[in-house]
């Protein structure tokens, strides 16, 4: 998939476009906009995938070491997993689930007066990724906003009423089970539990709601592009509607829902932190004509002055030459904004050959 010359910017989300287009876009077309070249279109009879399910029952338990080692085996060779019996109640992520439906059930122009492309805005909506850097838009919405340290001056969206509130308590637990999480891959690794707390500093840490509507043309629209996710970890809510696939081994698979569940998977800083050891591994998302579907992710990043490479604690101990160049974390995240998300193409940028 080429980066797109043209430039255009939006003027509604998918769910209008479906909406206000009074039965024009049925099952004869879509809109030029969002029909992907041939080769980029999903199938969707690809092989469910039996990506690792991981109880974290006994995480701070006698099975500790056993499920430290699960995690690492997962990150290594799918750089995905999902979690079950974890520490968030399922009535808060319902209601974080239901508070982000409404969000996306508001007006259009309550939605539009937050629109922005610009990565850097603490709250914003949007449609695609960088539309105006793409040929072809993919068939979702979205939300994003950061969390604390910004504290009260966070810009909440101001509706729906139930939408702080929830979000506040939701992430709270995420950021709980995030950390719990991240001490297991940094022991993973053979490094002492903190480690990557600490290498993170204090983080930046964000949430992207994604909301799907039915697509009358699965075949030529795509959910979400293939991509990597480019901070450390991503901690993703999904509803029962099926649709995310993770490549391995040159295959995709899909994952099936587990209700109650989190998926995680390994993003691009910590596959060059591990030296490549663990996966951050390429996802898409394929549509369905019948149902509408919502996935929360929770993004843990290293705050933007962290300079990334592999550990060199780790190389000395695997006796391993860096297989990445270093980079600014924050330098990274501008190039990956900056161009159409294509694949893992940041991080190949800062591959070492050999
Ligand atoms: O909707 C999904 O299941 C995946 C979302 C995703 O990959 C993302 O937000 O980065
Ligand atoms: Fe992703």
């Amino acid at each position: 998939m080429a980066e797109a010359a043209e430039a255009a910017r939006p003027t509604q989300g998918v769910k209008e476009l479906l909406e206000n287009s009074n039965g024009q876009i049925h099952d004869q077309s879509l809109p030029d906009k969002y029909i992907k070249p041939e080769i980029a279109r999903v199938r969707c009879n690809t092989p469910l995938a039996g990506i690792p399910l991981i109880d974290f029952s006994q995480i701070h338990g006698q099975s500790r070491s056993k499920i430290i080692q699960d995690i690492a085996n997962a990150a290594q060779e799918w750089g995905f997993f999902q979690v079950i019996n974890h520490s968030v109640p399922l009535a808060l992520m319902d209601a974080m689930m239901s508070a982000g439906l409404e969000f996306f059930n508001l007006p259009l122009e309550e939605k539009m007066a937050y629109f922005s492309e610009d990565y850097k805005l603490k709250l914003r909506f949007c449609t695609s990724f960088v539309p105006s850097t793409e040929a072809h838009w993919d068939w979702h919405d979205n939300l994003t906003h950061y969390f604390p340290p910004y504290g009260d001056e966070h810009p909440w969206p101001k509706q729906p009423p139930s939408y702080e509130k929830a979000a506040r308590e939701y992430f709270d637990e995420v950021l709980a089970l995030g950390k719990t999480i991240s001490r297991a891959l940094s022991q993973g690794l053979g490094l002492e539990p903190d480690f990557l707390i600490k290498a993170f500093r204090e983080g930046m840490n964000s949430i992207r709601l994604n909301y799907y509507p039915p697509c009358p043309r699965p075949d030529l629209a795509v959910g979400m592009s293939p991509h990597s996710d480019f901070g450390g970890f991503t901690i993703l809510m999904q509803d029962q509607a099926g649709g995310l696939q993770v490549k391995r081994n040159g295959e995709w698979y899909s994952v099936k829902p587990v209700r109650g569940s989190f998926v995680v998977n390994i993003s691009d800083q910590l596959q060059i932190f591990s030296n490549g050891k663990f996966q951050s591994a390429e996802h898409r998302v394929a549509v369905n004509s019948s149902s509408q579907r919502l996935s929360i992710a929770t993004f843990f990043e290293p705050s933007e002055d962290v300079v990334v490479a592999p550990i060199p604690e780790l190389l000395l101990r695997n006796s391993e030459p860096p297989r990445y160049k270093e980079s600014l974390f924050g330098t990274y995240l501008g190039k990956q904004f900056s161009k159409y998300f294509d694949s893992k193409n940041t991080i190949q940028a800062l591959e070492i050959n050999r």
